[in-house]
């Protein structure tokens, strides 16, 4: 994940204003300011991967949050206010630390890489640094990740480079150093790698180890024992640093001042919103806006927020968007009726703002969630089957109307049922998982990657001619046979045949589909582990 030096110091600046508008005018109201930016900033830096800076930054926040209070508390004792001074100075002088080293060009920053690493010349290189006193027993991870276009560099603890460049990840080995010398060194790397994910490894499995190992700033700890698939699965979920979507909030509201407070306090989180002052408009707001999660006022004139999450609720497109009340009704009887009348959660009024963007976050994180699970599949993550045609039939339509290529391969693990009866069925879940992250990796985002059936991917590649696609799938081909899965003390290698076919030369989707479909028969019967490209498909 990357993050702009420029876009950290405003948000910086941002809040020391805030918490300098505090000490002037120590009232409620400032301090309900200071606690949104530094919310907001809290979660901007979670947001960029800058894990380290998020340590202190939470800290922070969970100090404030705890003086919130109300008119009453304010201003907070002189002591605090010198505490809280301390801490957000830190914070600072921490961001201004970490845009100063990484406003150098990042050639500069790179400091070596291993001989053992496996690049793949088809995408980007992603980075890590393995930490640890015994380099031999990292080379099968060093290399599974290698396969996956990962480079790994290797250091002993002592060895570790003065210099931070920007890495991604570190993988921390603990063993043969003591918990005192491996937690402070930790530490020490904490304070450093500000946007960097620290992994420990082989840190033992008692509960006073783990909660040691994190407490020094590690993100995720590996316990002994943990199996290298299990690292290696992880690894891959931290570099798909695939953007999300920016939040979006349909706020339904009559009065014109609640909604600018509302949209004010959603925007200060990067939530994207839209508002509508009259409930009649909300089915059209809905269709056109599309978002994630309503926040609905409970009284306005001419219809309640009850009633009119009612009428959301008779259309099936919108039964399971999240519905927010907001209303200065505290009677719990009537919340309780409002929210089994298809309510998902009640704010009083006046809505703290920091509330509201938890509940709000919380909330759309769920239905997102949700709505993934419906589109994708639940081993690998890839699109479903119905997702994969759905996608596929636009990116043909898309093709059409710009006079464009596009090639499909149909992609089939060879001799499943063989390495399911040998290894048994988890293992081979573990083997369609590594395809699919493979083909995740080396393939573009604007790429589309599905399982199209059990052991069976569909790959689409917008803007690709056949010869091209062959070359692409050929080298996943080459570098999946490589792959050495684990069973017991040993290791299996698996392969896949591919069929490829190419728009224009064909014209439909079910075509497409079709015809790369016999030609991965024709590299089966070839003899599997290779990849066809009929010549009359192109
Ligand atoms: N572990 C696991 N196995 C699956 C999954 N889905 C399908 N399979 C198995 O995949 C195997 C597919 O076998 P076949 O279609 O006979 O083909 P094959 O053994 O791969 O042989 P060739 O395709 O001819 O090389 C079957 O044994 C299925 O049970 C899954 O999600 N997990």
């Amino acid at each position: 994940m990357s993050c702009s030096s420029v876009e950290l110091q405003q948000k910086c600046t941002a809040l020391t204003a805030t918490w300098d508008g505090y000490c002037s005018t120590p009232t409620f109201e400032n301090f309900v300011e200071f606690a949104v930016t530094l919310n907001s900033f809290a979660e901007f830096l979670i947001a960029r991967g800058l894990s380290g800076l998020h340590h202190l930054g939470r800290d922070l926040e969970q100090v404030a949050l705890a003086l919130f209070g109300d008119e009453r508390s304010h201003p907070i004792k002189p002591e605090t206010m010198a505490e809280l001074d301390q801490k957000l100075k830190g914070l600072v002088e921490r961001v201004s630390d970490y845009i100063a080293a990484n406003s150098r060009p990042r050639e500069e920053r790179r400091i070596s890489t291993s001989p053992l690493a496996a690049p793949s010349d088809l995408q980007p290189v992603r980075q890590l640094w393995l930490v640890s006193q015994n380099e031999e027993s990292w080379r099968d991870l060093i290399a599974q990740l290698g396969y996956f276009g990962i480079e790994v560099d290797i250091f002993r603890w002592d060895a570790v480079p003065a210099e931070s460049p920007s890495v991604p990840l570190l993988l921390l080995d603990v063993a043969g150093l003591l918990t005192s010398e491996w937690s402070a060194r930790i530490r020490t790397l904490r304070a450093r790698f500000d946007a960097s994910n620290l992994l420990a490894l082989t840190v033992q499995t008692d509960f006073l180890s783990l909660q040691t190992a994190l407490a020094a700033g590690c993100d995720y700890c590996f316990p002994r024992g943990t199996s290298l698939p299990t690292i290696v699965a992880k690894v891959l979920e931290l570099n798909d640093s695939e953007e999300q979507e920016e939040y979006r909030v349909l706020v339904v509201e009559d009065s014109i001042t609640a909604i600018k407070l509302i949209q004010r306090t959603l925007e200060e989180n990067g939530i994207q919103s839209s508002a509508v002052s009259n409930p009649r408009e909300v089915l059209d707001a809905l269709k056109r806006y599309n978002p994630d999660l309503i926040l609905m006022d409970m009284h306005m004139p001419n219809c309640t927020g009850v009633e009119a999450a009612r009428v959301i609720r008779q259309h099936p497109q919108f039964l399971s968007i999240p519905i927010v009340y907001l209303s200065g009704e505290t009677d719990v009887g009537m919340q309780i009726d409002a929210l089994r009348l298809g309510g998902d959660h009640f704010l009083t009024k006046p809505v703290n703002p920091v509330w509201l963007n938890a509940i709000v976050k919380t909330k759309i994180e769920r239905y997102r969630a949700l709505r993934r699970s419906m589109f994708h599949d639940s081993l690998t993550g890839l699109l479903n089957h119905t997702s994969t045609k759905r996608v596929l039939d636009q990116a043909v339509s898309a093709a059409a109307s710009d006079n464009g290529v596009l090639s499909v391969a149909m992609i089939d693990i060879d001799h499943f049922k063989k390495v399911n009866d040998t290894y048994g069925h988890p293992v081979g879940d573990q083997i369609i998982r590594s395809l699919a992250w493979l083909l995740k990796q080396r393939l573009r985002k604007t790429d589309i990657v599905g399982r199209y059936g059990g052991e069976e991917f569909l790959v689409g590649l917008p803007g690709t001619a056949a010869d091209h696609a062959f070359e692409v799938l050929d080298r996943i081909r080459r570098d999946f046979s490589q792959i050495k899965h684990p069973f017991n003390e040993t290791w299996f290698n698996t392969t896949f045949s591919s069929g490829i076919a190419s728009f224009p030369a064909i014209e439909s989707s079910e075509g497409l589909v079709k015809f790369a479909d016999e030609a991965l028969y024709q590299a089966k019967r070839g003899g599997r582990n290779r990849v066809m490209l009929p010549k009359r498909n192109h």
